[in-house]
């Protein structure tokens, strides 16, 4: 199997890293490119046998599966660069939720299909989101979602809930260091409790909750109560918790998907463009 990356910028980046330290994909299987070529140059430095081009198009040849690791507004330029190079049978996989299926399918000729990352890949977990034109047949969803499930575990989704999917895979892990960086700085605040100390205990906790609501078979629900001693001082915390964040997470909702609704009009204005 052959893989290409346009874009080598922080997931495209984090993609091609963890293909390779997952042992997914050697480095001579990878074609990268990028606009300021030297990012690429840099990582195929890093990655003996990678093949670093200065030109999408020539990054793309021959390859089976073509990452796009480029921002919405970017799709436009980059399509308009390859569609005419791009082979019927392989298959280009948008990594960000404003650019449609449909916008893909309008205009490329071949496979397309929509995978959304998490930074969490990085660390060999987390999911990938996966979405997939109707042109991809069934043996080609299961060949993308072994060579993802080395990095993360692939989760099939129907694209009206890719926003939704996104804030709670991608978008949570930045949500949740902000939450440990506020409790963080609270502690150091009100205690003088040292940093680092306070920050390495905090993450650690986190690694274990989140260990114990996968692996761990515990719900949140669960979770809250074990921890939570009756009459003790957990219960009296969450109940506070509770009443202030009344309302915090549906208005974080809103927020992305109104984000979201103004970059998908921008990116259908850009394809319009094409036309
Ligand atoms: N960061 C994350 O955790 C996640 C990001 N995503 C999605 O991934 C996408 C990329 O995000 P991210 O990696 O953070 O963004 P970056 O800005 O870090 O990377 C984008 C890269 O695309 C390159 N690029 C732009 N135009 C072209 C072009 N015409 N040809 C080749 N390369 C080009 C840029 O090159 P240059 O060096 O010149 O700027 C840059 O390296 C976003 O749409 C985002 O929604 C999805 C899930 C998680
Ligand atoms: O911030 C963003 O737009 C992207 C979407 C998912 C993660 N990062």
């Amino acid at each position: 199997m052959k893989v290409s990356f346009i874009g080598t910028g922080s997931m495209g980046s984090i993609l091609i890293d963890s293909f390779v330290r997952s042992g997914a994909l050697e480095p001579s299987q990878i074609a990268i490119s990028n606009r300021t070529f030297a990012k690429a140059e840099q990582i195929a430095v890093r990655h003996p046998g990678m093949r670093a081009y200065p030109d999408n198009v020539d990054a793309i040849s021959g390859s089976n599966l073509i990452f796009l690791c480029i921002k919405p507004l970017e799709f436009k330029n980059v399509i308009d660069e390859i569609r005419a190079s791009v082979q019927p049978e392989q298959m280009i996989i948008s990594i960000t939720s404003p650019v449609l299926l449909a916008h893909l399918e309008e205009w490329l000729p071949c496979k397309v299909a929509k995978v959304i990352p998490s930074i969490t890949n990085l660390s060999l977990s987390g999911a990938s989101l996966c979405m997939y034109s109707a042109r991809v047949l069934m043996e080609e969803r299961q060949m993308l979602e072994g060579l993802l499930s080395h990095i993360s575990e692939p989760i099939r989704i129907d694209e009206k809930y890719t926003r939704i999917v996104s804030d709670l895979s991608s978008c949570g892990p930045a949500f949740m260091a902000f939450l440990l960086q506020q409790f963080v700085d609270a502690a150091v605040e009100e205690t003088g409790i040292d940093r680092d100390e306070a920050v390495r205990l905090a993450s650690n906790m986190l690694l274990g909750t989140g260990q114990l609501l996968t692996e761990g078979g515990m719900t949140p629900e669960m979770l809250q109560e074990r921890v939570s001693v009756p009459g003790g001082i957990t219960a009296k915390a969450l109940t506070m918790l509770g009443n202030e964040l009344d309302g915090v997470f549906q208005r974080l909702i809103k927020t992305t998907h109104a984000k979201f609704r103004e970059d998908l009009e921008k990116v259908d204005q850009s394809f319009t463009v094409i036309r």
